[in-house]
């Protein structure tokens, strides 16, 4: 409901003028991500790993790993009778089969299986290579460990503590995973995100997180450590490019379970078939019951569903974002609804104070002192920046004023910060109707040109911050930010996508309007405290939609814990990190598009194969059920409508086809197929109709081929 009443539609932002605004004051930039530049970065596989995969594919045949996929386990099994059979061709009973039929049949299927578990092993390898160059620039730091005294003693980075205190300096290497607490320093972070311009990480703000195994370039910064030694953001990093935490996700068991059941069904159909088929007086035999068999059940799909999850992380993992679970990249391919958050998401996230605007009759000096005390200790970009502007303005910062106080730290949900000074008067600036809310709490009034000066700040897209003592205004400090270039075609490919943007942001509604706008965004929601980004997105998921949430702030967390897909920027807060369920390396919030794309991706290809499997089986049938009652009955010829030469070459070619097409299709279950925006009913039919005909043809035409090339053996 409360979501229903906030939401506002962009149009009315149509109301305000439209404004160019291009700032001077990007010094942050290096955070402006590199869009795609590890799509094309690296080969779909090279010779190690195709060595290394063959390898893996015999390790695989390991029965205790096979039976984890039953449709090939059940191959497998084939594979063993058959093979036993090529030796004592009676030891099921007597047999008029000849050895060399046996051979081929056992060969066949084993190249059956092996090729599955190549496909399984390839997939598997880019992840391997990848956790193995992590792993290079995993190495033993030194420390400068703060010390009670305010002296550093040097540790070893293996012993750091989860709170312990570091000071690193230019050109030295970040011990830890950690926070700046005061500071701040340009960091190299290109041995975890690949990209090589530093980005600037500063105490206070949404920038304020640092990564273990990062280089200092320039400036000192003291770092409080967030995790204990082995449970890193590499650490978590190595083991998921690994696999090691590969779980099948509920998707993939489901298929899995169908899969399962309906290769049951085959077997007992199989099984029994020689009760019918003695009774009427003729015998099967049982490597041709088993080529039946593996000819009906589902071998297609089930050698490439691990492939297919698999390498659907991996591209994830190509497009710089960490994946914690394959689920969440599953539900990225089902969402309805993007929420952002404005500042540093949509906008630079630099908002610098640009001017101080007094309002009633209080003078700019009078505005100028008390804006110096609200941020004195405002560790924050934004009280930063307006000391820096106080500074610039040649105004006195007055320290002794403010010294003893009680310091009122910048919080998301009083939206304020500011001081409690010694002799009682309390100092606080904040988002405007806040800090209006909390001078009338205590009997004050507004001054009368507050809100137009406010709004006039809000319609050019930047944010007021009032500043106040106890009941009284003094004025407004303007904050700057900027519009990230692209967004609107970002926005514009979600829309095609069938895909509703929200921005959820603390910002005032004015504000907020203006920047939606200029971005381009859906909807949007102003002065959300925290605990209202979360309402946004139960609201939505409440209305069974699938949500995806990106943000980068503390006050982003809780919401990107309740969102179905959480996208946290790597330069955001460890909080925000931990929450998430992605980490975008490159920190690029748009890279939700990526992601969803991948993730639609992947159940496309999956779905695509899974038909294309079936339809595929039901072609085998009838080059394989026709050629069984031939070689029993040799009269019923009429069966072989496919012209086919022999029936014992007709089960073996419809058996190469079913092995063979498994390699032939690896590269589509690991590039996945490719995916345009467009709506899911269109999609569904397209796929059904290349990939269902397609499955009932290719097979016909394969198997035809093949029995040509047989008969000149037999
Ligand atoms: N250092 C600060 N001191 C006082 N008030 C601040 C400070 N920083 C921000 N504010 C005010 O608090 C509001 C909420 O800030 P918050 O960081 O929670 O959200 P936001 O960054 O504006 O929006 P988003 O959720 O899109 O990132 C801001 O719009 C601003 O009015
Ligand atoms: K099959
Ligand atoms: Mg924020």
């Amino acid at each position: 409901m409360m979501a229903n009443l906030l939401v506002k539609e962009t149009n009315r932002a149509a109301e305000f003028p439209e404004k160019e605004r291009r700032g001077s004051f990007q010094k942050n930039l290096p955070q402006q991500p590199n869009h795609n530049d590890h799509k094309d970065g690296k080969k779909l596989m090279d010779k190690e790993m195709v060595i290394q995969a063959l390898k893996d594919s015999f390790i695989k045949l390991d029965p205790r790993k096979m039976v984890k996929n039953p449709i090939m386990f059940v191959v497998e099994i084939g594979f063993i009778i058959t093979l036993i059979l090529s030796f004592a061709p009676n030891a099921f009973g007597n047999s008029g089969v000849e050895p060399w039929f046996n051979y081929t049949v056992s060969l066949i299927l084993l190249f059956t299986v092996l090729f599955a578990n190549f496909a399984e092993a390839i997939a598997e390898g880019r992840g391997k290579a990848q956790a193995d160059s992590l792993k290079k620039s995993k190495q033993e730091i030194t420390a400068n460990l703060l010390k009670g005294n305010g002296k550093t003693e040097k540790i070893s980075s293996t012993s750091l503590k989860k709170g312990d205190v570091v000071m690193v300096s230019q050109g030295e290497m970040i011990p830890g995973d950690g926070e700046v607490i005061e500071g701040l320093a340009s960091v190299d972070e290109s041995a975890i995100t690949g990209e090589s311009a530093p980005v600037i990480k500063e105490a206070g703000g949404d920038f304020n997180s640092v990564t273990g195994g990062t280089r200092v370039v320039s400036d000192q910064i003291k770092v409080r450590i967030t995790s204990n030694s082995g449970e890193s953001f590499l650490d978590r990093m190595i083991s998921l490019v690994e696999g090691a935490e590969r779980q099948k996700t509920p998707n993939e068991i489901a298929l899995n379970t169908v899969l399962t059941s309906l290769t049951l069904i085959f077997m007992i159909v199989v099984v029994t078939l020689p009760f019918f088929t003695n009774y009427l007086g003729f015998a099967l035999e049982i490597p041709i019951l088993i080529a039946l068999l593996v000819c009906l059940i589902p071998t297609t799909i089930g050698g490439l569903l691990s492939a297919i999850g698999i390498a659907g992380m991996d591209r994830v993992t190509q497009f710089n974002v960490l994946a914690m679970s394959g689920k969440a990249v599953e539900a990225a391919g089902d969402i309805n609804t993007i929420i952002l958050d404005k500042t540093g998401t949509i906008t630079f996230g630099n908002r610098m104070a640009s001017n101080f605007i007094p309002v009633s009759d209080a003078s700019q000096e009078e505005l100028h002192y008390w804006t110096g005390i609200s941020s004195l200790n405002d560790e924050t970009p934004e009280g930063r920046s307006t000391i820096e502007l106080l500074k610039e303005k040649g105004s006195k910062l007055n320290a002794s004023e403010a010294a003893g106080g009680q310091i009122i730290e910048f919080k998301a949900e009083t939206r304020m910060s500011g001081m409690d000074l010694r002799d009682g008067r309390r100092v606080r600036k904040g988002a405007v109707d806040s800090v209006k809310d909390w001078v009338i709490a205590q009997g004050g009034t507004i001054p009368a040109d507050l809100d137009e000066e406010a709004n006039e700040i809000a319609r050019e897209g930047g944010t007021p911050l009032a500043v106040a003592v106890d009941s009284r205004i003094f004025g407004l400090i303007y904050l700057k930010d900027t519009v990230k270039p692209g967004m609107k075609e970002r926005f514009d490919q979600l829309r095609q996508m069938g895909i509703k943007t929200i921005m959820a942001t603390g910002d005032n509604p004015l504000t907020a309007a203006t920047i939606a706008k200029e971005a381009g965004v859906d909807e949007f929601i102003a002065e959300c405290k925290p605990e209202d980004k979360i309402e946004v997105i139960k609201y939505e998921q409440s209305q069974g939609k699938l949500v995806a949430m990106t943000g980068d702030g503390t006050n982003d967390a809780p919401a990107l814990a309740q969102a179905d897909v959480g996208l946290a920027m790597n330069s955001g807060t460890t909080a925000a990190k931990e929450a998430a369920n992605m980490v975008d390396l490159d920190s690029n919030p748009t890279k939700i598009i990526e992601v969803v794309s991948i993730g639609k991706q992947l159940l496309m290809t999956r779905g695509a194969l899974t038909t294309f499997s079936i339809a595929n089986d039901i072609a085998k049938y009838f080059a394989i059920i026709p050629a069984m009652f031939m070689l029993a009955i040799p009269e019923m010829t009429a069966l072989n409508i496919m012209g086919l030469s022999t029936p014992l070459s007709a089960i073996l070619s419809a058996l190469i086809f079913n092995a063979i097409i498994i390699p032939m299709l690896i590269p589509l279950a690991m590039k996945g197929i490719a995916y345009k925006p467009m709506s899911s009913n269109a999609l569904l039919s397209r796929n059904l109709t290349i990939y269902g005909l397609g499955g009932v043809l290719v097979p016909f035409i394969g198997i035809k081929l093949i029995d040509m090339a047989v008969s000149l053996f037999i």
